[in-house]
């Protein structure tokens, strides 16, 4: 299959071979904080969880049917009443023509009925819907699909590819070019472990948070990982106009200034995770060793003081400083990315989340900071003077 053209168009980061990383990006230019890297719209959408008739999201533009800018009155899915519900009718109107087609409407409603007693992912079969889809719907979309990293695979003894493979094939999938095949289905199933971005649910009042959607982004699935990001993204899918196919759209902004010829890389997870977990998650699920600078110094902690707790603590002692120059030097030795911490990580309860400045406006670099977590708007001014890491907050 012929890869697509996957060269980014954008200005100021450019893809790039690296060696031992693949494809990266690349900055053409020096960056300043905040600037957008990077805007990009997904190729498909899945959702993460069986469609339901108390599902809260439109089934087209996946924002929340609840938030005050949706329309006021719910459609459905002819066919399948109360399980795919839209937002308006230029949603229903995409979406049954394209990502909720009768066949995927037919397949999500069996396999709503199937997982019950199976064991393997719901999203993964989703996501297997949608993609088998696309190839129907979206030729090129599907060959863009194909043309991302999936590492190397193999089927052979693997019961979770072959038991979605034939889930997938007894919904008979539409014909395509692409065929369906064993071979197929676990490299599609590659693509998206490697590549699909979580569209989260709002927290619940016990801190928790679910995911409402996965997509798969194009230009953005070429963000290698660093433990220690120069780039965060940001999504906003309840907050813009729904139905007007952007507001899925995935803005990637520099979370701090950094020269011309870097390579801008993305955290996959939230960056207040342990050396052991970040190690565990980037081994099981992107397949390779992460040697970045902090996993450099990292390295070498006890198991104790790769945790949470630990880190806070690193941090407070870092502020709160020691009376002793040495020890002072040893705790930077050791801590050498508690600046970043302090800076860059959201202080709100549980969240964990990244802060880059809003975009300069008008030329004007701005102190503001946002939360792509919670959300949250803060002023860096405050971090700076008093180095609590509680910005102050702005009116939202
Ligand atoms: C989302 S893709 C990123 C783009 C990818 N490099 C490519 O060529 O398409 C994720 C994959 O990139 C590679 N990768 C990402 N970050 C890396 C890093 N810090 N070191 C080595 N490989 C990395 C891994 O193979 C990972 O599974």
């Amino acid at each position: 299959m012929a890869a697509a053209d996957t060269t980014s168009s954008n200005s100021n980061i450019q893809t790039r071979e690296i060696q031992g990383r693949g494809r990266g990006f690349i900055s053409t230019h020096s960056i300043k904080a905040g600037e957008i890297l990077l805007t990009d719209s997904p190729i498909l959408l899945y959702p993460a969880k069986p469609l339901k008739n108390n599902n809260n999201f439109c089934s087209n533009c996946f924002k929340n049917l609840n938030s005050s800018s949706s329309s006021s009155s719910v459609l459905t899915c002819p066919s399948c009443s109360y399980h795919a519900l839209f937002c308006s009718h230029i949603c229903q109107s995409k979406a049954l023509s394209s990502s909720h087609s009768p066949w995927v409407c037919q397949a999500l409603n069996s396999i709503r009925y199937t997982s019950v007693e199976s064991s393997f992912d719901v999203s993964d079969a989703h996501f297997l819907v949608s993609a088998y889809n696309l190839a129907v719907i979206s030729p090129p979309h599907f060959r863009i699909l194909f043309s991302l990293d999936g590492g190397c695979i193999s089927t052979i003894n693997d019961s979770r590819i072959l038991g979605l493979h034939s889930l997938i094939s007894s919904l008979s999938p539409p014909q395509s070019v692409f065929g369906v095949s064993l071979e197929l289905t676990a490299a599609l199933l590659a693509k998206d472990k490697r590549n699909a971005f979580a569209i989260m649910e709002p927290f619940q009042e016990n801190g928790e948070r679910d995911v409402r959607a996965y997509g798969i982004y194009p230009k953005a699935s070429f963000f290698n990982h660093d433990c220690l990001p120069n780039a965060a993204r940001f999504d906003y899918v309840d907050a813009c106009v729904a139905g007007d196919g952007r507001n899925t759209d995935m803005i990637v902004r520099a979370i701090h200034d950094f020269p011309e010829g870097r390579e801008v890389c993305l955290s996959y997870f939230p960056v207040n995770w342990s050396y052991k977990d970040r190690q565990k998650r980037l081994l099981e699920d992107y397949g390779f060793v992460c040697d970045c600078d902090r996993c450099k110094v990292e390295v070498n902690w006890n198991d104790d003081d790769n945790n949470d707790d630990s880190m806070e603590q690193n941090e407070d002692e870092q502020m709160v400083g020691s009376s002793e120059d040495e020890d002072v030097e040893q705790e930077e030795a050791d801590f050498p990315h508690a600046y970043f911490f302090l800076k860059y990580v959201c202080s709100g309860d549980n969240c964990g989340g990244t802060l880059a400045p809003l975009p300069p406006s008008e030329g004007q670099l701005s102190d503001v900071m946002e939360c792509n977590v919670c959300g949250k708007l803060s002023t860096g001014e405050e971090i700076d003077e008093n180095g609590d890491g509680d910005g102050a907050m702005v009116d939202e």
